[in-house]
């Protein structure tokens, strides 16, 4: 029997392994952490993420061919492949602060590797790396080798998180780079062999580990830039009287631009796309090519000004003051079905509207009350949309949950303090409805209403 083992449970290893373990009966998949919470939640019945799917699939092989351990050591030395699926955040100190890789926890799981191992093993590393990390893995791993035959290869994850176990089901693509040796393409073979168990074979590509290595850079960075481009036309369109949905769809039928990731939004957020995209810049410059640098970059300082914008856009709507006044916030995830709010525009919003005084009231049906504490470092959860916008003067909605869009807003209307905005962030609600309710209504880059015109939003 094949045995896996993945080294980390996070959001990427542990819904990757269940799926691997559900459609591959004959394999044995271990996912370990050094987490013991996080494994102790993988093995109840409250696991440690929300993913729509994922509960059915745990479910279905936990104790039979799917395991969650903190015994790492013990795992890692029986597996013929391990999975490396460790955090990779941006390094905050030291060299390359804010913009490298912090591979900290990579190296140590690659020194683990090499103590603990006594047979041949192919690891994987399933995190998001800079280009080039296997040489160094490898490096480690050959160093102290005892005689071990290793073998790298580059898997990255494309999943989304809301739509994981969907992705993972039927990935557009499996990418697997590996060193054009003969052992190199023995492992590639082996890794391609787990995946043929539900992926048709065109799906999956083979390249040399660089290339899968820059793809999964290259894949983030084009589909932040996606959005970044449609943020910044939706200035232009509040400028111009243009609706940013009626242009996305425009654009969209053109089969070489294609209509997927073209919403507008107050900013893109998650754990990687920022992430990435630094590390992306990093690399350039560290290969001495600013101008390419220069231009990813760009990418990112869009998102921080679309952020800004949508507060500049709230505060001057209400006179040019929030202090004192209370806004609810609908939404505090990164994206609709996670409860994730790692980089969530959410966070850089309600910190603007704090900075300006406002009472902030929170409600996110997936987001704890704990969480957006360590967030915001302050207590402002509600339970509930109609207990968090009672009283309010304003409503931001900030992530597309579809409950959003069926809320009771007579009822809210008629709990506000008058006159009663709505700054939708995710084109979200029906804007003309709320406008008869008796609402003032700001939508991300359609056509302002005549009250937001005489109050622009100026720095
Ligand atoms: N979150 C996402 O949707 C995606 C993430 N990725 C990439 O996958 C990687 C992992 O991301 P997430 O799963 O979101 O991170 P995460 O933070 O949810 O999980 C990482 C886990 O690794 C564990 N860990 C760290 N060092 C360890 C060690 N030495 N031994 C054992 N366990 C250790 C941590 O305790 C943590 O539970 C990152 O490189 C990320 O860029 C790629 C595609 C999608
Ligand atoms: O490497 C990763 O971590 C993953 O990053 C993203 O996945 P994720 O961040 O989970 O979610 P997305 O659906 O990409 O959304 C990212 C952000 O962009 C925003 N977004 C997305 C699409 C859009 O049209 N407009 C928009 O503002 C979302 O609301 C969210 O804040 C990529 O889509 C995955 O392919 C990749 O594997």
């Amino acid at each position: 029997m094949v045995k896996i083992c993945c080294i980390g449970a996070g959001y990427v290893g542990g819904p990757t392994m269940a799926v691997i373990a559900v459609k591959c009966p004959a394999i044995e998949v271990v996912v370990v952490d050094i987490s013991k919470p996080r494994i102790d939640a993988w093995n109840s019945d409250k696991l440690p993420i929300y993913e729509p799917g994922l509960d059915e699939v745990v479910k279905a092989c936990r104790g039979r061919n799917l395991f969650f351990s903190t015994d790492v050591e013990k795992h890692v030395a029986e597996a013929d492949i391990i999975f490396v699926s460790v955090n990779t955040p941006t390094k905050t100190r030291g060299l390359g602060a804010g913009k490298a890789a912090d591979l900290t926890y990579w190296e140590s799981a690659a020194r683990m590797i090499a103590d603990v191992s006594k047979s041949d093993k192919i690891v994987v590393e399933k995190s998001t790396v800079p280009v080039k990390t296997a040489e160094a893995i490898e490096k480690i791993l050959t160093h102290n080798s005892k005689g071990i035959n290793y073998q790298i290869l580059s898997n990255p994850e494309f999943l989304a998180e809301g739509t994981a176990i969907e992705d993972l089901f039927k990935p557009d693509r499996v990418l697997i780079g590996g060193r054009e040796t003969p052992e190199g393409r023995k492992a590639v073979q082996a890794l391609k062999e787990v995946y043929a168990h539900w992926v048709p074979e065109e799906n999956i590509i083979t390249t040399n580990l660089w290339s899968a290595e820059l793809s999964k850079l290259a894949a983030n960075a084009f589909l932040a830039q996606r959005i970044s481009s449609v943020n910044a036309m939706s200035a232009l369109c509040e400028a111009t009287g243009a609706n940013v949905s009626e242009v996305s769809y425009a654009i969209g039928k053109d089969s070489r631009i294609g209509p997927k990731f073209l919403n507008a939004s107050v900013g893109f957020g998650g754990s990687c796309f920022q992430k990435d995209i630094l590390n992306l810049v990093y690399i350039c410059e560290c290969n001495g090519l600013p101008e390419v640098a220069n231009y990813w970059k760009q990418v990112i300082k869009i998102n921080d000004y679309q952020k800004s914008r949508f507060v500049n856009r709230v505060v001057s709507s209400m006179f040019n003051t929030v202090s004192g006044k209370k806004v609810a916030i609908l939404g505090f995830a990164f994206k609709k079905d996670t409860g994730d709010t790692r980089e969530t525009p959410a966070i850089d919003v309600c910190k603007g509207l704090l900075g300006d005084k406002a009472h902030v009231s929170i409600y996110d049906p997936e987001v704890t009350e704990d969480q957006i504490q360590r967030d915001l470092a302050m207590n402002k959860f509600d339970w509930d949309a109609y207990e968090a916008t009672k009283g309010a003067h304003a409503v931001c909605i900030l992530t597309e949950w579809n409950q959003f869009k069926e809320l009771d807003y007579q009822k809210i209307f008629d709990n506000m303090q008058k006159p009663a905005f709505v700054f939708d962030g995710r084109n979200v609600v029906d804007a003309e409805k709320l406008r008869e309710i008796g609402f003032i209504v700001y939508s991300i880059g359609k056509p302002l209403d005549g009250w937001l015109k005489d109050m622009p939003a100026i720095a």
